[in-house]
């Protein structure tokens, strides 16, 4: 692979073509099919979030980060068994290498389980550690979770219906209780430009992405080539993970991405929300039509990274990877027995 970025743009979807007649949204699920096939990654226009909401989010972050130390680590995630809170600049791995970024990870907010019995993976749920400095933070993101999950839920019926599948078919997947998450992130500048956060696929179903406006950084792999993917105002970068590729034996492609730091003097917000399945749940095989099938490549295999079984399964390994601080800290046993 080069490491040139080329200049060719991702497709933009209308999202609000699913609210006009039936051809509309025929003609929207149809797109959605191929750019999730051929790329893997597109824009969302047309989705309903305000322009005000998604500005008043990236507000409230730009908020969190200027907060004194003390106060972000008085939410840090070493003190959170479920993987949720902050963690700074340089405090996460991906494939083994250190990101240039800080974040904050906000999940589904539920109570812990207790249960001895309950399998490991049930540890994943839990609080949220809010940060006492910045009571507004949390309605704003409880609200942001709500509407992302409106726009999730609307794309996987899309996409069930383009696979040929009842609009339903990933409803049990998710049920009541999704994993979502959602991370406040900020990449700061750097003389070199370096791993803002090192290529990877994302590992669930689902993500929407909002990347404060102006800012470039983040680049897609196709074809060989890295693509940048830079802010367009009001949309979100939309792309799937790796259980949507495995749903579809491959006919649906998780793409590899990256983000860059930005230049020595600025930094970069951005907003992902990944909207994952329950932790309980497997995620359905689509009985693709034969003109589909024909076209499905089959999954990607890695070694290192099978994707099978329960979710919770996947995503406790994911977790334990990217954190080995909080892993050792509250996972100690886990860690020994190699899950
Ligand atoms: O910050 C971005 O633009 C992308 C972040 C990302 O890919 C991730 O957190 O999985
Ligand atoms: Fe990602």
């Amino acid at each position: 692979m080069t490491h040139t970025p080329v200049a060719a743009a991702l497709p933009v979807l209308d999202m609000a073509m699913l609210d006009r007649d039936e051809a509309s949204a025929a003609a929207f699920r149809a797109e959605l099919r191929t750019a999730t096939h051929e790329v893997g990654f597109f824009y969302l226009v047309g989705h309903g979030i305000p322009d005000e909401v998604t500005a008043r989010a990236f507000a409230t972050a730009e908020e969190f980060f200027a907060l004194p130390t003390e106060d972000k680590q008085a939410v840090e995630m070493r003190r959170s068994p479920h993987f949720r809170g902050y963690t700074r600049t340089g405090g996460e791995l991906t494939r083994g290498r250190v990101d240039w970024r800080e974040q904050i990870d906000i999940g589904a907010e539920r109570d812990r389980v207790d249960d001895p019995d309950a399998p490991a993976y049930m540890r994943l749920e839990g609080p949220n550690p809010w940060p006492a400095a910045q009571p507004g933070l949390r309605g704003v993101f409880t609200d942001w979770e709500r509407r992302c999950s409106v726009v999730a839920r609307r794309l996987m019926r899309s996409w069930a219906l383009a696979l040929g599948s009842p609009a339903d078919v990933f409803d049990d997947t998710f049920g009541d209780r999704p994993s979502t998450l959602i991370k406040l992130v900020r990449y700061p500048g750097r003389e070199e430009r370096g791993q803002g956060v090192g290529a990877h696929n994302d590992p669930g179903v689902l993500t929407l992405l909002m990347i404060e406006p102006g800012k470039g950084g983040l680049q897609v792999e196709h074809d060989g080539e890295w693509i940048d993917a830079p802010a367009v105002p009001g949309a979100f970068v939309v792309n799937i993970g790796e259980l949507l590729e495995f749903a579809t034996d491959g006919y649906l492609k998780a793409t590899m991405h990256r983000v860059v730091s930005p230049p020595a003097g600025e930094t970069r917000l951005s907003i992902p929300f990944f909207f994952n399945p329950a932790l309980d749940s497997t995620v359905p095989r689509i009985d693709l039509p034969p003109e589909l099938a024909a076209q499905a490549r089959g999954v990607t295999q890695d070694p290192d990274n099978v994707i099978s079984g329960t979710f919770g399964d996947n995503l406790l390994k994911a977790r334990l990877r990217a954190h080995p601080d909080v892993a050792a800290l509250h996972h100690a046993d886990l860690v020994a027995r190699g899950s």
